[in-house]
């Protein structure tokens, strides 16, 4: 039974209706008296009483449509009711006029002139306009007025008579058969939509819309649970991911940062006029802290290559024709002299910063963190690089492992190894896979120690003071030509981390505007001081297999005792054919 409410908008209605609902085997009718407000206040009620129609007539039904999700029904004024009233109307004395809106008066004008009845039409499209024409029309000697509810009150406000079109069996009728029909349509309708709406709640994925106005139109559960909004609207490749979606109608995906998660949100237009943004959230396998194996690094800063050696100078131009390429690229260097500097930049220059990176720390990595990789639904749809840090620290076994996960990594992502030592030996020594070696260093790119290319301490040392100055408001804005010539003076063994923290140093106990050469004396006099007493103790290199590291040892100590074997052997504990058989493995 289709529960419906009849909302008449004048009592004699009721009756009718009460008379022709006994035929109604599908509807379940209940009938209420209600014009315009009061109308609209028992439709209210109605929502919450689970009807599933409603039926009424004329502004009534307008206004009740206007405001509840309901389906509404119009009992429309026909032919037969026009006939009726203007059958009623017929031998009267009086000058009649009819004023009401314009689907009863086409109608009217057109029954008028058939019947050849003198009554005036007057087409109205609001209720306030019917005060004013009634006037004018009594001030013209008009005194029955015909018209729905509203316009009979008004009449007979002022004086007039009211006749009011009232809606017979026919209408009735009609407006039950059109309740049957616009509820089978819309109960299709909302089981569409509710299917859609379980599957979207269903989904294991936070779902949002977003409209012009960048605001949350509809989300599912998931996202109310999982995704913080303040923080999601304020991220910068959020909103411009949004601005992308809505001003261009473009599809995008981008990976960032939001609150402590690394998620890849998927973004797409629907609609066709008032259309919004889908925003679909995935989170990544891996998070943003650095201390884990593999982890993702979102808003990668861009900075420049900065300094005139030859080469600074030659690499900016490699970088600039990297940038059209996905070749993969291994960057090697002694500790602090830019790596990873230099891969954000050719990340950036290659996908922008936006783009996230992925890094492996390779001297942390397991096959399991390797699978993962591939199996991270967040990087298929995604550009990003692969950076495999430390990639001379892998374990042997992991290697083949390693070439099988990087031959299958989406082609829209590219690879960049960072190496603190060439790699020749252990590739000689079978130590470092040779089909992993020419895989990932496919263009090498090798940058020298600090002390190589003193050329650049100016450039990099202005752009210390300078970042400093902005960052931590620090007064000094230079140094002393005399001052920066004896930074030069110095090898720097930690390489431009060293001589960043130098800087660091020096502006923060600097007094005045420039860093005077007496305050990089004191500095460097007690670097030296470091690096002399580092050079006494002795070095357990960490890098390579126990084998590489005993060969060292080996040798540091032959190297102390002038090359005298039975020295070095009693000082290693060892006899002297032990330390012959292992030097000459
Ligand atoms: N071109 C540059 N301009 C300004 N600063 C730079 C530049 N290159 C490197 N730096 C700074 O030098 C420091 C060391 O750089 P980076 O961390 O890239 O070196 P790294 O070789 O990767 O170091 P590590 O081997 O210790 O990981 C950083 O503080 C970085 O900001």
């Amino acid at each position: 039974m289709i529960k419906t409410l009849v909302i008449a908008p004048y009592p004699g209605m009721v009756e009718l209706m009460k008379k022709y609902r006994l035929e109604q085997s599908d509807l379940d009718i209940d009938i209420e008296v209600g014009d315009l407000e009061k109308g609209l206040e028992i439709a209210k009620r109605s929502e919450e009483l689970g009807y599933d129609v409603i039926i009424s007539r004329g502004g009534t039904a307008s206004l009740i449509q206007q405001h509840i999700s309901i389906p509404v029904v119009h009992i429309d004024v026909t032919g037969y009711d026009m006939i009726r009233v203007l059958t009623l109307i017929k031998g009267m004395e009086d000058k009649a006029a009819l004023v009401g809106f314009p689907n009863i008066c086409q109608g009217a004008a057109t029954l008028c002139s058939i019947l050849d009845l003198h009554i005036k039409t007057i087409s109205i499209n609001s209720g306030s306009e019917v005060k004013e024409h009634l006037l004018q029309l009594k001030s013209e000697g008009y005194s029955v007025i015909i018209g729905d509810v509203v316009t009979v009150q008004a009449a007979e406000q002022i004086g007039m008579q009211g006749i009011l079109i009232t809606s017979g069996k026919e209408s009735i009728m009609e407006a039950f058969e059109e309740a049957k029909r616009i509820y089978a349509l819309f109960s299709s309708i909302r089981k569409e939509s509710n299917l859609l709406l379980q599957t979207l709640h269903q989904l294991p994925y936070p779902i949002a819309l977003i409209n012009h106005d960048y605001k949350i139109q509809e989300c599912n559960d998931r996202f109310k649970r999982e995704i913080e909004v303040d923080p999601l609207l304020q991220d910068t490749s959020i909103s411009g991911l949004l601005k992308r979606i809505l001003q261009e109608g473009v599809s995008d995906s981008i990976t960032t940062k939001i609150g402590n998660k690394i998620i890849t949100v998927h973004g797409f237009l629907v609609g066709d006029t008032d259309n919004c943004a889908v925003l679909v959230f995935q989170r990544s396998h891996f998070g943003s802290n650095s201390e884990e194996a593999i982890f993702v690094k979102t808003n990668i800063p861009h900075t420049p290559l900065v300094g005139s050696s030859e080469f600074v100078q030659s690499t900016k131009k490699s970088i600039h024709s990297l940038t059209t390429s996905n070749r993969p690229v291994l960057i090697i260097g002694e500790p602090g002299t830019g790596k990873e500097t230099l891969t954000e930049t050719i990340h950036a220059e290659r996908y922008g910063s936006n783009s996230p990176m992925v890094i492996a720390n390779c001297d942390q990595v397991t096959e399991h963190d390797l699978d993962n990789l591939l199996e991270s639904s967040t990087l298929q749809e995604t550009t990003f690089t692969l950076v495999l840090k430390n990639i001379h620290l892998i374990r042997p076994t992991l290697q083949q492992h390693l070439l099988t996960t990087i031959k299958r990594i989406p082609t829209k992502a590219s690879i960049i190894s960072i190496s603190e030592i060439r790699m020749g030996d252990q590739i000689e020594k079978k130590q470092f896979s040779h089909d992993l070696y020419y895989q990932l260093a496919e263009l090498t790119i090798r940058i020298p120690p600090l002390k190589n290319r003193k050329g650049d301490i100016d450039a990099l040392v202005q752009s210390f003071i300078t970042e400093l100055h902005t960052t931590f408001g620090k007064e000094t804005v230079g140094i002393r030509s005399d001052a920066l010539e004896k930074l030069k003076t110095y090898d720097w063994p930690g390489n431009i981390n060293q001589l960043r923290q130098a800087i660091g140093e020096l502006t923060f106990h600097s007094q005045g505007i420039f860093i005077e050469v007496t305050e990089v004396e004191r500095l460097l006099s007690e670097y030296q001081r470091d690096d002399d007493v580092k050079k006494e103790e002795p070095v357990i290199p960490l890098h390579g297999t126990l084998e590489d590291m005993e060969q060292l040892i080996i040798q540091k100590v032959l190297d102390q005792e002038g090359n005298n074997q039975s020295k070095a052997a009693e000082r290693l504990g060892i006899n002297r054919s032990t330390l012959w058989r292992k030097l000459n493995k």
